[in-house]
């Protein structure tokens, strides 16, 4: 992580914790907001107008956080308003390092995406964060939202991002973007809400607090929160609805799939969630498979990525070994 705008030494991502052994998340630092007409959003400062071109997303095709972004930019058809970096799946000493190894599957036909930095040219994404505050304190997290044109991080909480992208650029008028869905729509606010909040802890987090846990009972505590949430969803879904609140696709969608998507992976084995496989839950398994054949979905997952990503992390395995299984079948 960063202190005072140098690299300090601390470079796994094993964050801060609690008395009792439970993993804390650091909260994000920037919170500004792309709106229609750039005036000030929710937090943070105006100034950042929704305009083709201008925007740039930093992003880890690990990580869940970053990879909720690139769904709702597919979804949305911003991938030719708004381009990307992807860093290599391994940290690095330094944190997130770009231009490793590309490999073709990655991005599928996103011309708009690279795994380079050649807007800003920097080797780690530590460099970002320091261009533009010097004496920036903090880990050095995707996704980052980056404005072009004034050289600054507009956000870097994907929670906001997503937001912001489902309806900042609604009203420019362009064929590839696509206003008509809506993520997060006025009459479902509420049950968006409640539902994003036990996601988060429960799932989204909750896999995060069992891998990363220092005390047994703090890894019980998080696996009993991960699929009791997970036993719930299955038994919601099986009434035949297609999504999680019923016939429309919403951000909690969004959010639930980028951690199912990886769990059997990577969360069954290195974060130790092993009461059962996705593929073991025919309607979750179902759900999957249909949000990863939606158009633009399949190119923002990388499992390649992913397993690599997460098997190098060597707090928790230390000899990095990745494992060859479990088949995927979606
Ligand atoms: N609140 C952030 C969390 C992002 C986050 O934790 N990203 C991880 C990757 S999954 C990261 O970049 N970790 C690097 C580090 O902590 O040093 C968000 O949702 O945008």
């Amino acid at each position: 992580m960063l202190v005072n705008g140098q690299w300090a030494e601390a470079w796994q991502p094993v964050q801060a914790q609690d008395k009792q052994g439970r993993f804390v998340r650091q909260s994000s630092s920037f919170r500004n907001w792309i709106t229609p007409d750039g005036k000030a959003g929710p937090t943070g400062e105006g100034g950042f107008k929704a305009e083709a071109g201008r925007y740039h997303l930093y992003v880890a095709y690990i990580c869940p956080w970053a990879s909720r972004t690139l769904m709702v930019r597919a979804l949305k058809g911003l991938t030719d308003f708004i381009s990307v970096s992807v860093v290599n799946p391994v940290l690095s000493e330094q944190g997130w390092q770009f231009g490793g190894a590309s490999d073709s599957k990655v991005g599928g036909d996103d011309t708009n995406l690279e795994h380079g930095d050649s807007l800003n040219g920097h080797k780690y994404l530590h460099q970002l964060y320091t261009q533009v505050d010097p004496q920036f304190t903090g880990r050095a997290t995707v996704p980052v939202l980056w404005d072009k044109q004034r050289q600054v991080i507009v956000n870097n909480e994907s929670a906001d991002i997503i937001r912001m992208l489902n309806s900042a650029c609604d009203h420019l008028t362009d064929s590839a973007l696509n206003p008509a869905l809506d993520l997060y729509p006025q009459d479902l606010h509420q049950a968006i809400d409640s539902l994003n909040e036990r996601l988060y802890h429960q799932l989204n987090n909750g896999v995060y607090k069992a891998g990363f846990a220092t005390s047994q009972f703090a890894y019980e505590e998080a696996y009993q929160g991960v699929f009791s949430l997970l036993d719930e969803l299955e038994q919601t879904l099986s009434d035949g609805r297609p999504y999680l609140l019923g016939e429309q696709l919403t951000e909690s969608d969004i959010r639930a799939f980028v951690t199912l998507v990886r769990f059997d992976v990577a969360y069954y084995g290195l974060f130790k969630c092993n009461r059962e496989l996705i593929a073991q839950k025919p309607h979750l398994q179902a759900y999957l498979q249909r949000i990863y054949t939606l158009d633009g979905i399949a190119a923002t997952v990388n499992f390649e990525h992913i397993k690599q990503g997460y098997y190098s992390i060597k707090a928790l395995n230390p000899a990095g070994i990745v494992p060859v299984g479990p088949q995927v079948s979606l």
